[in-house]
């Protein structure tokens, strides 16, 4: 089944868009803290998970240790759950062959993200893994996005058009791996008409105040999911992380139903 089906038979099963971030902050304890604190979220959140999302910024800030405890979670993963490795990872061709094969290969994960700034040859190792998906960064979550992303050219198109156009092709080319878009959604609404109907990735609800209505009224059929981090790790209330997760599955699936 590929990555795109079995999301969504996640998001069906679970009635839940919710993508829970994985991103421990190395200050809270180091590795060992680490593992069993992202051990209590998994197991706390993982009826109300459509997938999780690990960024691999907060296990590589604990070192050797951090990547320990990262390889040692995604071989506990839930099973039925989708792992997005959130890396944001580019390179040449030559290179990005290893970053592939070490992540869907190596550590299994179903999903990566790419920053497509290098092009579709840079994409292109990520291509051909039937049953993975990647999500391309195309508007993401902060500010900077006006300085590239939403930029006009000439032909009137805006400059994540460039990047949903790789996706175009790779889909025209009949490869095996879905792909997907980044979209935060503090800047969703000026976007997603524009973006096709493939799966997105949507940082920016929670800490980052994005506002869940411009899904609603986008019309979407897509298995897009909607990630949350700090919201459920390290929210300043007394609930445990099963609850806030809950909370936040639910608020979604009001504003953007299953
Ligand atoms: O455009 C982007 C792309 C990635 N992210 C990542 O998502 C989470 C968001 O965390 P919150 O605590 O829920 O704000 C984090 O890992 C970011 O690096 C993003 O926010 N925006």
């Amino acid at each position: 089944m590929s990555f795109a089906e079995r999301l969504q038979q996640r998001i069906k099963k679970t009635g839940s868009r919710l993508c829970v971030g994985l991103d421990p902050r190395p200050g809270d304890g180091g590795a060992t803290f680490a593992r069993n604190f992202l051990k209590q979220v998994i197991d706390e959140t993982a009826d109300s998970a459509a997938a999780y999302k690990p960024n691999m910024a907060y296990f590589e800030a604990m070192g050797i240790d951090g990547i320990r405890v990262l390889e040692d979670l995604l071989s506990k993963m839930p099973e039925g759950i989708p792992v997005i490795l959130d890396a944001k990872r580019s390179d040449i061709g030559e290179t990005q062959k290893y970053y592939a094969q070490g992540y869907f290969s190596g550590w299994n994960v179903d999903a990566v993200t790419l920053n497509p700034f290098l092009g579709y040859d840079s994409i292109e190792p990520f291509l051909d893994w039937k049953d993975k998906g990647i999500y391309l960064l195309a508007v993401t979550s902060n500010p900077g996005t006006a300085d590239f992303q939403q930029q006009k050219l000439a032909d009137g198109r805006s400059v994540f058009e460039l990047v949903t156009a790789l996706g175009e092709r790779a889909k025209a080319e009949e490869r095996a791996t879905d792909v997907g878009y980044v979209v935060g959604l503090t800047n969703a609404a000026a976007v997603l008409e524009k973006i096709p109907d493939a799966p997105l990735l949507v940082p920016g609800l929670g800490a980052q105040g994005g506002d869940l209505a411009s899904l609603a009224s986008a019309g979407r059929t897509a298995p897009d999911v909607i990630n949350v981090s700090r919201g459920i790790l390290y929210a300043a209330d007394e609930r445990g992380f099963g609850a806030r997760a809950r909370g936040w599955a639910e608020k979604i699936a009001t504003a953007y139903p299953v």
